[in-house]
Parts: C-alpha cells; structure tokens; sequence
C-alpha cells in the first residue's frame, strides 16, 4: 500500500469521490464559488490518500488547522482529523491502521501536539489513541411548559453573567444570507472563553462549508445585540411543522444564552422547541418553572482528543490546583511509555520525565478523555480504565484536571 498527500486538483476529486464510495454518499457540486459543500475547506497538504498494490485509491484522512480552547481561555492548535474512510471492498484489512500511523506521524514531523476528530462509531478510535473529551445533547421543551421561574437570588438586580442576570440587550430576526461576517465575529468571541470549542476559519464561513449556519442553507438567526448595540450572540434556527428546530445558539454569557433560549421558546406556530448541541449541565434548565419540561435526548460524544506530545499538551492548559503529579503514561498504538511530574505553581504546569513512583497509570487515550475536564480521573478509576495507586492518588488527580467550565464543542467537521 502506498500513501501519500493529495497534491494537484485532480488529486482532490480522487480523494473526495473515495470519501463518497467509503461513505455511500453522493458529495454535491460546488457553487460558483467553489463553496457550499462539506469538502470545500478542505486543506490539500494535509489530505492523505491510500493506493492498493495495484494503484487504486481505497482510503483517505485528512486534517483541518484548527485551534481549540482548553482550559484556562488559553487557546492550542490542535489537527482536526476529517474524512476518514476505507472503501467497502478493502475494510478489515488494516488500511484505516496504516493511514492512522502515518497521519500521526506526520502531525508530529510538523510539531503538532494535539490532534481531534468527531467520530461515526465510538469503537473506532480508542485503538489509535484518542479519548472522547466532550459530550453533546439535545434539550427539546414543548412551548407550553417553557416558563422561567423567577431568579431566586435576586439575579434580576445583580448586574452579573449568570444566566439569572437581567438582559439589557436586543434580539434582531435576520435571515442567514443578510449577515455578513457578524455570525463570524460572534462565534469568535465565544470560543474563546469555551473549553472545548475549536476555531472556524475565515474560509469555512467565505466558503459556506460544514453545516448551518455556516452552510448558508435557508435559516432565521435571531441576533442578540449588548445595551450598547455590540453584537454578544446568535441563535440560528428554522420551524419544521410545529417544531422549531435551533442549530446552535452561541453565546457570550449565561444571561445571551438565556435571553436568546427563551426568544426560542416564545416562538409562536409551534408545539416544541428542539435546542440542539445543548450544552451539558447548562443552567438553563434550571431556569425552566417546571425541570421536567426541559427534557434531554441524544447525549453523545462530540470532539474526541489525541496527545502527539503529553508534556506539550500537559503544559499548554491552564490548571486549577498547585502542586505534583506523577502520571505513567502508556501510548500502545504508538510503542511508547513514559512517565512524567506534573508540577504546578500559580496555575502553570511544569512537566519532566521523572522516576518516581506514579499516582496514576493510564493510556495516553484516558489523558485525551481528561484532557479538557469533560470526565474527571476517578470516573475513569472507577470504571476500571485508569489505576490509581493509592488511596488519595484519584482525589488529587480529580483537582488537578478540575475546570470551571465544562468543556463543549459545537463545530461540525
Ligand atoms: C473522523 C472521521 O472522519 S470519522 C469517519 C469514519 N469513517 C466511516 O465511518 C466510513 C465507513 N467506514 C470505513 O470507511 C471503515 O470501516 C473504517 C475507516 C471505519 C475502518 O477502516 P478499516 O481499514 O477497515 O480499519 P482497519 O482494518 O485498520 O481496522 C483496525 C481495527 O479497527 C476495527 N474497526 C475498524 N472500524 C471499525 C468499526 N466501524 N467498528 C468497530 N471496529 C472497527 C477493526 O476491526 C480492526 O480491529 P482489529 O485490529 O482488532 O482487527
């Protein structure tokens, strides 16, 4: 088997009609602009494709360059794996491990030291290193029951972010096409501050890439705008029958995500409002007069992780206790075990190869699932994954990898 990167125009037809033949799918052609499709932004020098003995393409990857948000509103580059596909004739036969090894590779030759993917099958993925690091789900509240209690706390009066805090701001109704770069600027904003949350270039708005509302398909975004008029927020979405159905809702604070949920909420011709990519433990249920209205489906992985480089990734992200770790890390897929101190001060890791009787033993794919605060260690010991080896050792893991905020992922790839 021979791979190698796409390099010429033709290079990228081949590579996206064997996504198609490994997906059952039919890709759409391109607009005018050479945008509106799913490939657009696709970025040539970093798109593999596999050949058989006999020269034929029978499996592709490839890699956005993105940065994700870890923990601390510190900001990464991090490889977003894409397109990953074997074709039905050529499955079971090691292509995707071949492809997987060299695309790893590669990513370290070009000093990356993290790479994510969006999974179809969580089975897949494990094997070659990645951890699933956020979680997604739907919150569907049918209108009828979709009151907000009143703050308890007084939250109308206290000026602050907390989604209990009084909205001084404003909610325009736009289409999609009437937007310009402001969806672009909002978005830009928010992932800042969102662990988890990756980066959408220029030319994946430019090109109408992905899915809406970056993809310009017909949507309503009900922009939400500060006191002073600065754009703080969007919800794009559109009614199906007597749903309405929200793509994403992208927010600075609590208060525009509340504000613009219960814009949503008090839509009317509808029976039900589907919010999807609801983020986990969002305090907007909270907010709803009766819990139960607000009811949560489809809870899944999102954005799954891979360490290329541990004590890069370990020292790139903020953390929430001073003091030392000891983790013994083991990377199967790769051949590689090592064990390092982890030591901070003032929030800052330091981390060395050290010799030293570990806290914790994992695989480098647990670290993933760690990595950005989404599951906490002694979840993982508990399930048997990663061994703590003594009794404070989960403890003491548990708030070092602590975040203030739950990490989410809202980016389609
Ligand atoms: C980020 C993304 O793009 S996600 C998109 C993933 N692609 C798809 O779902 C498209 C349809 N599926 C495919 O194209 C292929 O089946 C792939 C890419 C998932 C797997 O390709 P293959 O070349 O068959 O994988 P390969 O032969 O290297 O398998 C390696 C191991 O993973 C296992 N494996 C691979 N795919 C799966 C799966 N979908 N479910 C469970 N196990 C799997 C294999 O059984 C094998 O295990 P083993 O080593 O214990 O025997």
């Amino acid at each position: 088997m021979q791979i190698r990167s796409t390099a010429t125009a033709e290079d990228r037809d081949v590579f996206v009609s064997t996504v198609d033949v490994a997906f059952g799918h039919f890709s759409a052609t391109p607009d005018e602009n050479g945008g509106g499709v799913w490939w657009a932004a696709l970025e040539p020098d970093r798109c593999l494709l596999a050949f058989d003995a006999d020269g034929r393409p029978v499996g592709t990857t490839g890699s956005y360059a993105f940065e994700l948000t870890l923990p601390g509103e510190l900001t990464a580059p991090a490889a977003g794996i894409t397109a990953v596909g074997v074709v039905p004739t050529h499955r079971r036969r090691g292509v995707l491990t071949a492809m997987m090894r060299h695309q790893l590779g590669e990513l370290r030759a070009r000093g990356e030291f993290l790479s994510v993917l969006l999974a179809t099958s969580a089975e897949i993925y494990g094997r070659f290193g990645y951890g699933p690091a956020t979680h997604t789900q739907r919150l569907t509240v049918p209108r009828h029951r979709a009151a907000f209690a009143a703050p308890r706390a007084g939250g109308a009066d206290s000026g602050g972010t907390g989604s209990g805090s009084t909205d001084r701001g404003s909610v325009e109704v736009l289409r999609r096409a009437e937007c310009g770069d402001v969806l672009e600027a909002v978005y830009d904003r928010y992932r800042r501050t969102q662990p988890g949350a990756l980066s959408r270039p220029p030319r994946w708005w430019a090109l109408g890439a992905g899915q809406p509302p970056v993809a310009q398909a017909p949507r309503y975004i009900a922009l939400h705008r500060d006191a002073a008029g600065v754009p703080d927020g969007y919800a794009s979405y559109a009614r199906n029958g007597s749903e309405l159905t929200v793509d994403e809702i992208v927010a600075v604070d609590d208060t525009v995500y509340t504000a613009l949920a219960g814009f949503a909420l008090g839509h009317d011709l509808v029976t039900e409002v589907l919010i999807k990519h609801f983020p986990p433990e969002h305090p907007l249920r909270w907010r709803l007069a009766d819990f139960n209205a607000g009811q949560i489906g489809n809870h899944t992985d999102w954005l799954w992780v891979r360490l290329l480089d541990v004590p890069r990734a370990l020292t790139a992200r903020a953390w929430s206790t001073d003091g030392e770790l000891v983790l013994d890390v083991t990377d199967p897929f790769l051949g590689e075990h090592d064990r390092y101190l982890l030591t901070v001060r003032d929030g800052k890791a330091d981390c060395a190869p050290t010799t030293r009787a570990p806290d914790l033993s994992l695989d480098v794919r647990d670290l993933g699932s760690l990595y950005l605060g989404g599951t906490t260690p002694s979840t993982l010991v508990r399930a048997g994954h990663v061994r703590a080896h003594h009794a404070e050792a989960a403890a003491l893991a548990d708030a070092f990898f602590r975040t203030d905020r739950i990490p989410h992922c809202l980016h389609w790839f």
